[in-house]
């Protein structure tokens, strides 16, 4: 691969004159006809066919006058400023990235059993992507957008499929410093609802950003950002989420831009970055992105159906249908390509909207798909025919071949675990606190609950044939009380933050172990507070224990169970990484540990080799614990007074159980819970698949048989 044999690079991939074209139909391989013979069928006189320069050589190179660097001024003001020191300078200088790929073909096995079969997704796809650059990935639904920009950000699930092919950077293959060096926007906005703006910048800036950088250069460079993607108005108003208005939506797509931005990437990876926008919000987020690649940045983005003033701002475009491109090159020549093969855009008509019908598959009758999808493999051919072969090769320019190195850096860590805690800690804090919805459920459930409960045992009395019935019966709904809302709480407060933890993983802004410390630290005042109050209702209206050491212990005991479901519920959606399988699973694992919990069945009727389950049942060790507590060494349960605490304690099972055990025995089930969903959150990191090499090209004797008998078989 080398330098562009067509003069200008800027997008136009095609041979630049006519002995070209030979040349390209003479060594172009896949292609299953002649251009002739194409044209021909797609009902267009070959010779009004031109090669013009109009959609080969693009559009002038609009940008260049345009470029104004001003990011990197600033940045260079920045390091000046920070006394030259080298790794901050670095750290904000924007890489030179040219990005190459080279026939990528993605496939999938679908279907079971004997209906397995192979699907290709992407189907030898090359291009390139220079620095400066913004390309868009455009083709109607289903043509293969997102897969061919997650294969280019390395980010394709592991267990999909097959992908071939060559990416390259500067040349280079993508080596373990390219995450380093790009950013990847998902499609869904992952941002806590109660921060704001501005205060979402300074997270990522302080932990992103090594010590080594001052606050007033991070003040600085969050100020940059918030300009560069023109938020000003909004810096300071929270982003917002379902119970808190917020930020517009084209707002919040670029807070969640400017986020990956604070780690200054080269090249920027977006997945519909103006899906759900309304036409003027995209516009802006489209004209942030043009800015951002105007800075010297590469580019890339998906995006359905652009309105015009969006499409004039791509430089590059790529058109995909049913896998293959349908068009690669100057995005302001697209049209012009197009009228030539035969498919003229109307006056006054929307570019993208017209692009996107040509290369449309039409279901609506067997006729029309017929026809919709032989032109579709037409315009295929045609593309490889013309410009497919060169598509990758693009010029590196100077400052790329400099940069080559600095794109090779691998991705460190930051800040030490210590800070890394302490902003987690605040950014929880900050979250927690102002998450009134939250807060009000929780109090108010527990209110309700603990009225309920108070309401309908407040009549019970020791001296009734169901009193002591009754007393290990509210006990033991208050363990599952307790058990349920911890677990509950925190099944949907990790799975709520699962995007955002998983987006800065990657980005490596933090290790686990802080994150989920801070995390745990965090819930403590929700779960004291709900204990307490829970307690204070319930315990004195009831009649429990009156001894306040007693009350104290049963406090302390709910906490406890609260902390272990907590535990149990952070491990549960740690390992099915999924919010819906987590909360369809968590009542089978709490419905078997309430089976073992010593209320339902007793100890001692449990088959002996099942007994262990009660061990890791959280709930029996606080079943184990509210007992003790209410009923040893006391007396007076009965008709006549003559049932004492501990014949209770004995029918239970728990006669030779001491309150220490349960204390130790939830204590060692908050570590083992905890232990498990730490583990769980670290180990369980989404995989990518690798790239494979590229298919060698066939010989050229090979294809031409291959080609004749599809045109045959067509
Ligand atoms: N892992 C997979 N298994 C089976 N089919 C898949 C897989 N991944 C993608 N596909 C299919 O490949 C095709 C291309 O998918 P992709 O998401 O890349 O398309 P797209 O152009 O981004 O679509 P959209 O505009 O609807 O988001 C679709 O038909 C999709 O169903």
């Amino acid at each position: 691969m080398g330098p562009a044999g067509h003069g200008e690079t800027n997008g136009a991939i095609a041979p630049s004159n006519a002995e070209d074209l030979e040349t390209g139909a003479a060594a172009g391989n896949s292609a299953p006809a002649s251009k002739e013979e194409l044209l021909q069928e797609l009902g267009v006189d070959a010779e009004v066919f031109q090669m013009s320069n109009a959609w080969r050589a693009g559009t002038e190179d609009a940008k260049s006058t345009r470029r104004a660097n001003s990011m990197l001024d600033s940045v260079s003001k920045m390091a000046e400023m920070e006394g030259g020191a080298s790794s901050v300078a670095r750290l904000k200088r924007v890489i030179h990235v040219t990005l190459q790929w080279e026939r990528l073909t993605y496939s999938v096995t679908v279907g079971r059993g004997k209906k397995r079969t192979v699907k290709t997704i992407l189907d030898g796809i090359s291009g390139h992507l220079e620095p400066g650059r913004l390309l868009a990935v455009m083709g109607p639904t289903g043509s293969g957008k997102t897969s061919l920009i997650n294969a280019l950000a390395g980010r394709l699930p592991r267990r999909a499929g097959r992908l071939l092919g060559d990416v390259l950077i500067n040349g280079q293959p993508r080596s373990r410093g390219f995450r380093s060096i790009t950013a990847y926007v998902l499609q869904d906005d992952v941002l806590y609802g109660t921060l704001t703006v501005r205060e979402t910048f300074e997270f990522a800036a302080a932990i992103r950003l090594p010590a080594a950088v001052s606050k007033a250069t991070r003040t600085q460079l969050v100020d940059d950002i918030i300009s560069e993607l023109a938020l000003g108005k909004a810096a300071d108003t929270f982003i917002g989420n379902a119970f808190m208005r917020g930020v517009s939506g084209g707002e919040r797509k670029r807070t969640n831009i400017g986020v990956e931005l604070l780690s200054n990437p080269s090249l920027l990876f977006l997945d519909e970055p103006t899906s759900g926008l309304d036409a003027f919000q995209a516009q802006n987020v489209m004209e942030a992105l043009w800015t951002l690649s105007s800075n010297g940045r590469s580019v890339a983005c998906t995006i359905h159906q652009p309105r015009s003033s969006i499409f004039r701002m791509f430089d590059q475009l790529m058109l995909l249908s049913e896998g293959r491109v349908m068009y690669f090159g100057a995005a302001a020549a697209a049209v012009a390509y197009f009228s030539q093969a035969g498919f003229v855009c109307p006056s006054m008509f929307n570019p993208g909207d017209f692009l996107i019908d040509v290369t449309s598959m039409d279901y609506r009758s067997p006729d029309s798909e017929a026809l919709t999808r032989r032109r579709i493999q037409l315009l295929g051919d045609l593309y490889q025919r013309l410009g497919a072969d060169t598509a990758s090769e693009a010029v590196i320019g100077e400052e790329s071949r400099r940069d080559i190195k600095l794109a090779d850096k691998d991705m460190q860590f930051a800040n030490n675990m210590l800070t890394e805690f302490s902003l987690l800690l605040g950014r929880a804090w900050r979250n927690s606190s102002r998450n009134r919805p939250l807060q009000v459920v929780t109090a108010g459930q527990t209110v309700i609950i603990g009225l309920l409960l108070a309401w309908l045992y407040s009549d019970m009395s020791p001296t009734t044939a169901s009193g002591v019935q009754d007393e290990i019966g509210i006990l033991f709904f208050v363990c599952i009380f307790s058990a349920m809302g911890a677990m509950f709480g925190a099944l949907t407060t990790f799975a709520s933050e699962s995007g955002i933890i998983q987006r800065e993983r990657a980005s490596k802004s933090y290790h686990v172990l802080p994150y989920y410390l801070a995390r745990f630290i965090c819930d403590i005042p929700l779960r004291v507070g709900q204990g307490l109050l829970f307690g204070c209702i319930l315990y004195w209206i009831v009649g429990l224990n009156p001894s306040a050491g007693a009350f104290f212990i049963f406090c302390a005991l709910v906490l406890l169970l609260s902390l272990a479901s907590q535990g149990l519920g952070v491990a549960i959606s740690a390992a099915t990484k999924n919010e819906k399988i987590a909360i369809a699973l968590a009542p089978m694992v709490t419905v078997i540990l309430i089976l073992f919990g010593g209320f339902y069945v007793s100890v001692d009727s449990i088959p002996p080799v099942l007994r262990w389950i009660r061990y890791i049942s959280h709930l029996y060790w606080g079943f184990m614990g509210f007992t003790i507590n209410d009923f040893a060494g006391r007396t007076g349960w009965g008709v006549q007074g003559q049932i004492s605490g501990d014949q209770v304690l004995d029918g239970l099972g728990f006669g030779s159980n001491h309150l220490w055990q349960s204390f130790l025995g939830l204590s060692l089930l908050i570590v083992g819970f905890n232990l498990l969903g730490y583990l769980l959150l670290r180990f369980t990191k989404p995989r990518y698949l690798p790239l494979a090499n590229p298919p060698a090209k066939k010989p050229e004797k090979e294809l031409l048989t291959q080609k004749s008998t599809a045109v045959a078989t067509v």
